[in-house]
């Protein structure tokens, strides 16, 4: 048994707009493994000798693993996303592949690059698809190298939004898994798929996905990634068969790679209602998650026998239940603790660095995982066997009462003796039930691998078919993703990077109809009346039930939500012009910034907000592309040039066919709204994470920018925007929201002429900018993030 300190590292990414804009003064600095984190002086007081000792005063040393300093790329010992993977993400398969557990978990404020360093951003690539792909390229060696190895993988996703358990990979089970105990396997999450996968491109296809399924359920409740902690789960099995002895022997090792929730909800205020509610779960998970790390660190530095006594508090919450082998168990885990540069977040920088200073204390005790099935499926076999012989009264032996017949089970005691060799006395209502787990555990245990890859199959096509039913274009036969290659087309906008620009709605030729989610299931009460504080009406990706009336069959796409009816609007597509109509008074839909009651025609660019929270940007790929073939040759019809009036559209670096360029046309859309790449060998990873950022500048920016004041921004953007940038694809998304809000807030706009509905929600959105600011130094502009009844617009339905 080895035992380990979980290693910590930190690292500090570069200003974010919003810092930069308000002048944020850098208060990190990191010299080898140290961080050191320093008080700006105030602003009215720099220089004053007095002031220089109080700033020093108020310095703080902490030493880690690593530190990496991520801020400036043209700093000497910057460290990018190869050196986080050289030193965490390598090890971690070394570990890996000698039948360890492993874990890698991410933790820091909303925005100070946790998801950057797990997932990435565009072609920075963060250290979980690096691990999926170097997983694969090892396993392939070892294949060719030792025919006597083999080694299979498997994968979940899942995700912890308010202590309830969502599968991102299957959508047949609803949102709300249990998370359960079994002295053979430690915790586990009771149904929660297992999936085969058998090369990079398969998992690249699964993340997508299941952030597909991410994205539709926090859009339902206008959340972000940032609310619920994510964790994605590998398996590797190496299966070594001895020819001589004809014997098999494996090794499994489980990889938990977690993005958790924004650190800051940990202790944020000013949230009422279900809000309250959600802050305080969230918080459950990270309070927890304190408490379990401080009492492993004291345990750490306490006596043996002392520490004998010490409880930790995993079964507190979901999370911590589930990394419980993770913290201070069977595990080598590695903690990144993301930090923002700048003096607006100091205190939370200050209390992440704390919180990863405890985490570094703790030990962990990992083992290799040698066998562990065959184990388990002879301790289960032992169990199975008690439990049936106590529940069936066979084993009632002397030491049992006796029961009349037809006693309830929850009435009959009998002891049993645990792994342990203690002796507990339980109702044999509580032995069937865990009868009925191990029972399930052993079925999973015992099945072969072809059963595996058919329940792989099965589930993969429910969970296209549920994407399918809402509207959702699928990839069928998936190599890489790209955006459809002709068809007009609704991208889904986020503030979160996450999040944004993973779903596609196709608006075929002819008519589309968008509809409520609830209209095809039974006995829902109507749609208009919806209540958006209602956590648990929304599960994001369910199995679709079958259509029940001419209404739900007749719906295409399927949103969520408050304000969207039954029939909320049609979208019709002739001859490739895409014309928008709304279906009912009512209908709360708005494009560009205008709420629309007549039919309007789209073009390539504008934004669409259906309900309060569907933002999207309709793209036309090929209207875009006519559009910048006429731009590029008007220019050079200007430009006199009779050559390059000549040349083909290929030669001036338009893409007809293959490698399409969905992007609006630029003279439509805020300039600073890049293109996407579709470049397939960037994958999903690059696909789902365009630079992006959430700040307030980004939509003065955009408008900006859409009036000409940046000159130095190319008309037409290259693909693939670094997530440095200043600007990032978020100004669609804030674009979107600025001008909903402009409109209600419009100059000579008569605030009392809003409905009330209007005014509240503005209202509520005040309120929750504004508390989100008081209690965080870095806030979102535009946050309004809460689901409870405000939203872009207010009013609707
Ligand atoms: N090391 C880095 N280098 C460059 N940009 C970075 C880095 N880390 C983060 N960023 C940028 O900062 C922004 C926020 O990062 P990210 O989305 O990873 O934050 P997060 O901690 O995951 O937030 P949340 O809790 O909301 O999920 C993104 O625009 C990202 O591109």
């Amino acid at each position: 048994m080895a035992q380990n300190n979980i290693r910590v590292v930190v690292r500090v990414r570069p200003f974010n707009s919003r810092e930069r804009d308000r002048n944020a003064k850098c208060v990190v600095s990191m010299s080898g493994a140290q961080t050191v984190l320093t008080p700006a002086p105030p602003e009215n007081s720099r220089g004053s000798s007095k002031n220089a000792r109080a700033v020093l005063d108020g310095t703080k040393t902490f030493a880690f693993d690593k530190s990496y300093w991520s801020f400036n790329r043209a700093d000497a010992h910057f460290a990018g996303q190869d050196d986080l993977f050289a030193d965490l993400g390598r090890p971690l398969l070394d570990n890996a592949f000698q039948g360890y557990n492993n874990c890698i978990f991410a933790y820091g404020q909303t925005g100070s690059g946790k998801s950057y360093s797990m997932m990435g951003y565009g072609e920075e690539e963060g250290v979980i698809p690096r691990i999926c792909r170097d997983m694969f390229a090892r396993i392939e060696g070892i294949g060719s190298g030792d025919a006597n190895m083999s080694c299979t993988v498997e994968v979940s996703y899942l995700e912890i939004y308010n202590e309830r358990v969502r599968d991102l990979l299957n959508p047949t089970t609803k949102g709300n898994l249990k998370v359960r105990e079994h002295p053979a396997t430690g915790p586990y999450v009771e149904d929660l798929a297992k999936l085969v996968v058998r090369s990079f491109v398969e998992i690249e296809h699964l993340m997508d996905e299941g952030n597909k399924a991410r994205t539709v359920a926090a859009t339902n409740m206008n959340e972000t990634s940032s609310r619920s902690h994510a964790v994605f789960t590998l398996t590797l099995t190496q299966k070594r068969h001895d020819a001589e002895t004809n014997l098999s022997t494996e090794k499994v090792a489980k990889i938990s790679l977690v993005d958790l929730a924004g650190s800051e909800r940990a202790n944020s205020t000013g949230a009422t209602g279900a809000r309250l509610k959600e802050g305080a779960e969230i918080n459950r998970s990270l309070s927890t998650l304190g408490r379990v790390i401080a009492a492993l660190a004291d345990m750490s530095s306490a006596t043996k026998a002392k520490s004998k006594g010490m409880q930790v508090p995993y079964r507190d919450s979901v999370l911590t239940w589930l990394l419980k082998d993770s913290l201070g168990g069977n595990s080598l885990t590695a903690m990144i603790a993301a930090i923002s540069p700048a003096d607006i977040n100091f205190d939370e920088t200050l209390s992440t660095l704390r919180y990863a200073d405890s985490a570094k204390r703790i030990k962990n005790h990992a083992v290799v995982n040698e066998d562990p099935n065959a184990r388990m499926i002879r301790e289960l076999k032992e169990e199975l066997a008690q439990l049936r012989s106590k529940l069936s009264g066979s084993s009632n032996g002397s030491l049992e009462e006796t029961y009349a017949p037809g006693t309830p089970l929850e009435k009959q005691i009998v002891s049993i003796t645990q792994s342990d060799g203690s002796v507990k006395k339980v109702s044999k209502a509580e032995i069937a039930e865990q009868l009925s787990q191990s029972e399930k555990l052993y079925s999973d245990l015992n099945q072969t691998w072809e059963q595996k890859l058919q329940k792989t199959e099965l589930i993969h096509r429910e969970r296209e078919q549920a994407l399918e039913d809402l509207g959702i274009s699928i990839e069928k036969g998936f190599v890489g993703l790209s955006t459809p290659k002709k068809m007009p087309h609704l991208v889904n906008l986020s503030d979160d990077p996450l999040l944004a620009e993973c779903l596609v709605y196709n608006l075929k030729p002819g008519t589309t109809t968008v509809g409520n989610v609830d209209t095809n299931r039974p006995h829902h009460s109507p749609p208009a009346d919806a209540d958006d504080d209602d956590t648990t009406a929304t599960d994001g990706l369910e199995a679709t039930p079958s259509h029940d009336s001419d209404v739900s069959a007749a719906v295409d796409i399927r949103l969520n939500g408050s304000k969207i009816l039954h029939t909320h609007c049609t979208f019709e597509n002739i001859d490739n012009i895409v014309t928008l109509f709304p279906a009912a008074e009512g209908a709360a839909i708005m494009v560009n910034g205008l709420r629309i009651h007549e039919p309007k025609r789209l073009r390539s660019g504008f934004r669409v907000i259906l309900g309060d929270f569907h933002i999207f940007r309709f793209n036309h790929p090929q209207e875009a592309r006519e559009e910048r073939e006429e731009r590029l040759v008007a220019e050079a019809v200007q430009q006199g040039s009779l050559l390059r009036y000549s040349v083909t559209a290929e030669q001036m670096g338009l893409d007809m066919g293959g490698t399409e360029r969905d992007s609006p046309s630029p003279s439509l859309r805020p300039a600073g709204a890049h293109e996407r790449t579709t470049s397939s060998s960037s994958g999903v990873w690059a696909r789902q994470r365009p630079g992006h950022e959430r700040s307030s500048s980004s939509v003065s920016r955009a408008l900006s920018e859409e009036l000409g004041e940046f000159p130095g921004t190319p008309a037409t953007e290259e693909a693939s925007p670094a997530p440095w940038r200043a600007h990032g694809r978020d100004s669609d998304w804030a674009f979107a929201r600025q001008e909903a809000v402009s409109a209600l807030l419009a100059p000579g706009q008569d605030l009392g002429s809003l409905r009330d509905e209007e005014l509240e929600g503005l209202f509520e959105d005040l309120l929750r900018v504004r508390a989100g600011r008081k209690g965080r130094g870095e806030s979102r502009v535009l946050d309004f993030g809460g689901g409870g009844g405000g939203g872009v617009v207010g009013g609707g339905g």
